[in-house]
């Protein structure tokens, strides 16, 4: 089992300090929403977590193991799907495949590339389509049978659906809770960063905030099983309206400090 720990995390961009003092301790099997204001540093955690960054500072360790370069046991969905837009959706997959399972054969990789389409809503014509003849929905539950395809143990979610219609939005919410609990064993570690709280308190087990750079943990909640809610029901269930009402009120406060911190030094810069 793959459980995943944060120690003492930090990272910098030159003299820029984006994080600072990271802890966390992750379940393997845990569905984490990253929550934080925008520029606060999700997105550099998400690079972090997937070895695209070393960090300046602390550890983070994968099943016991330090973590040093990117690796098959972590995959990427990025807001703009990150398909190869010369290759067919089809081809997308199969060379995710052919990386992951080196013995396997080409006939295997179509076949397991068409079940994985149609695992997430897409019909075999697809297959042969490029990505820019796709809808950005389409080509989205693309990028998640890709990642879902390699069967890596985590999976790291850039707002994948940032930047989708409502009702597309929220069938990829649903596309990927049913994917993440068809597996029953070992299932998935995923880190999903958005900006939305309804989508966190939707598919989260656990929720972590990011405060303002440079960001650590400013808080953390276990949903577990216990979640009362769900899409129906998410805007009238006390639970989950008490829930928001906390998150949103957490992320506000934050908001406010970062703008006063700022006036502060606008006011020392006049009085200069
Ligand atoms: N390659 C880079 N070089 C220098 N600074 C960077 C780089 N990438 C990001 N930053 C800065 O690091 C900070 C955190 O960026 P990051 O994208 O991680 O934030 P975020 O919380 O994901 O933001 P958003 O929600 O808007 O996507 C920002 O101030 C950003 O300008």
């Amino acid at each position: 089992m793959l459980d995943i720990l944060v120690k003492n995390l930090g990272f910098a961009y030159d003299k820029d300090i984006i994080l600072s003092n990271i802890n966390m301790e992750v379940k393997a099997g845990t569905f984490v929403c990253l929550l934080g204001q925008s520029g606060c540093g999700k997105s550099t955690f998400l690079r972090l977590l997937a070895g695209l960054e070393k960090p300046t500072s602390g550890e983070i360790y994968v099943g016991n193991e330090l973590l040093k370069n990117p690796g098959l046991q972590r995959s990427m969905v990025f807001q703009d799907s990150g398909l190869f837009p010369w290759m067919t959706t089809g081809e997308n997959i199969m060379i995710a495949l052919k990386q992951k399972f080196k013995g396997m054969s080409y006939v295997d990789r179509k076949n397991e590339a068409i079940r994985r389409l149609k695992d997430v809503g897409l019909d075999e014509s697809s297959f042969h389509k490029l990505p820019k003849e796709l809808s950005g929905g389409m080509q989205q539950r693309c990028a998640i049978a890709r990642a879902f395809s390699i069967d890596s143990p985590i999976l790291l979610m850039d707002e994948p659906f940032g930047a989708l219609d409502a009702v597309t939005r929220s069938n990829l919410q649903g596309l990927v809770i049913d994917l993440w609990k068809q597996e029953k064993k070992n299932r998935k570690t995923i880190f999903f960063v958005t900006h939305d709280v309804d989508e966190a308190l939707l598919l989260a087990t656990d929720i972590f905030i990011l405060g303002q750079a440079p960001s650590n943990i400013i808080h953390r909640c276990s949903l577990g099983g216990g979640k009362t809610w769900n899409i129906n029901t998410i805007h009238t269930d006390p639970n989950a309206l008490e829930l928001r009402n906390d998150l949103v009120k957490i992320i506000h406060n934050e908001i406010k400090k970062k703008s006063s911190k700022k006036f502060e030094t606008y006011k020392k810069g006049v009085a200069i």
